[in-house]
């Protein structure tokens, strides 16, 4: 706090304003804000609107989206939603895990350092957080989207917003971008551990399962596919698991584009087809347990697993706010903090 100016020493006529802070932000997604179609619907539409996303020209691709998406897809996805939703604290697991990380770490790092969570899409807003962050003082934020694997759909995203808020302040803080951690030592033996503790020796596979995305992009240059392919051979390396018993799938799929492959259903299919009766499925490209992993893995799948003839699909849980996962975030912060930790200042 000694950095930030008395707001009562600014000279005469001199607009308020504090500085002098460090400010850590952790981005992920976003998630409806209620358990209501409405919610759900204002978050598809924004979510689905994002030309990163979507990349269809807005012309073709706002009639489809309002006319057909956004008057069915809502009641269904509220409905998946309701599976997981967390009646307690009223919340998506995605909301309440990012909450916790950034809880959590704000009790490893120094005091004077602001840690704040926000969402891309949704309650509470990046642009939003970014103004509260600034209005404390942050003149340094350090933005930290919560994806191991980079995407233009996720992390280019979340940096489209940041930068956007930046682009209309007087006085721009510096923003610093976390890199992708896809191979990240910490993140990976954090992830081997996750395995270790959920895989038996019944478990006779184990897909590692990413959250999908249209070939196209891939094609475009988008490196997530790459960076995957490399948290998956790390893992199976720290595991001494062969690609045969840990193969990479891909889930989630979206619209009638071909995705990239193979898809999770058709190897959790293969799998049962095979006469594999107990496999796993752990999620490595989510952080935070979310309606991809606990509904569309733990239960669709399970369901479609016992359907083709199998009997257990074990869906592995993310690293939410475990000590372990928060450890790596640390460890992650304190190295893109060089040079603005307040002991080294
Ligand atoms: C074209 C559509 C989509 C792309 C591309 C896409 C990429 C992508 N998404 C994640 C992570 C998450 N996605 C989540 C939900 C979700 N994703 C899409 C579509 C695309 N995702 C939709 C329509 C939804 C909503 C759910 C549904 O209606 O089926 C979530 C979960 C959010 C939650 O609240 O639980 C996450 C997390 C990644 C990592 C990614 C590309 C790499
Ligand atoms: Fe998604
Ligand atoms: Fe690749």
């Amino acid at each position: 706090m000694d950095h930030v100016t008395p707001l009562t020493a600014a000279p005469q006529n001199h607009p308020p304003i504090a500085f002098g802070r460090v400010g850590v932000l952790l981005i992920n997604l976003g998630t409806p804000e209620h358990l209501t179609d409405a919610s759900v619907r204002a978050y598809l539409a924004e979510f689905l609107s994002d030309k990163r996303v979507v990349d269809y020209p807005s012309i073709l691709w706002q009639p489809v989206l309002r006319g057909i998406i956004l008057r069915t897809r809502p009641a269904k996805t509220r409905a998946a939603y309701a599976k997981i939703w967390d009646r307690e604290t009223d919340e998506s697991p995605l909301r309440r895990y990012t909450r916790e990380q950034a809880e959590k770490l704000r009790e490893k790092l120094p005091s004077e350092i602001v840690v704040d969570w926000a969402m891309r899409y949704g309650v509470p807003g990046t642009a939003a957080t970014l103004q509260k962050m600034q209005d404390m003082g942050c003149d340094r934020i350090l933005l930290v989207p919560l994806y191991p694997q980079y995407s233009a759909t996720t992390t280019g995203t979340a940096c489209d917003a940041a930068f956007a808020w930046a682009q209309k302040q007087p006085w721009q803080p510096a923003l610093r971008v976390m890199p992708a951690f896809h191979d990240n030592p910490g993140l990976i033996a954090a992830l081997a551990g996750l395995c270790r503790a959920h895989v038996t020796e019944k478990t006779e596979r184990v897909i590692l399962s990413f959250h999908g995305l249209p070939e196209r992009y891939f094609k475009q240059g988008d490196p997530y596919h790459c960076h995957c392919h490399k948290t998956a051979r790390l893992m199976r390396e720290a595991l001494g698991w062969s690609e045969e018993f840990a193969p990479v799938a891909f889930q989630s799929k979206f619209g009638p584009e071909k995705w990239l492959e193979p898809s999770t259903e058709s190897l959790v299919i293969t799998a049962a087809e095979e006469g594999l009766t107990n496999i796993a499925v752990v999620t490595p490209g989510f952080v935070s347990d979310c309606i991809e992993t606990l509904e569309e893995v733990g239960i669709g799948l399970a369901e479609t697993f016992e359907e083709a003839g199998g009997e257990t699909l074990t869906a592995i849980p993310c690293l939410n706010s475990s000590d372990a996962f928060i450890d790596v975030l640390n460890g992650l912060v304190r190295r893109e903090l060089g040079g603005w930790m307040p002991s080294e200042s």
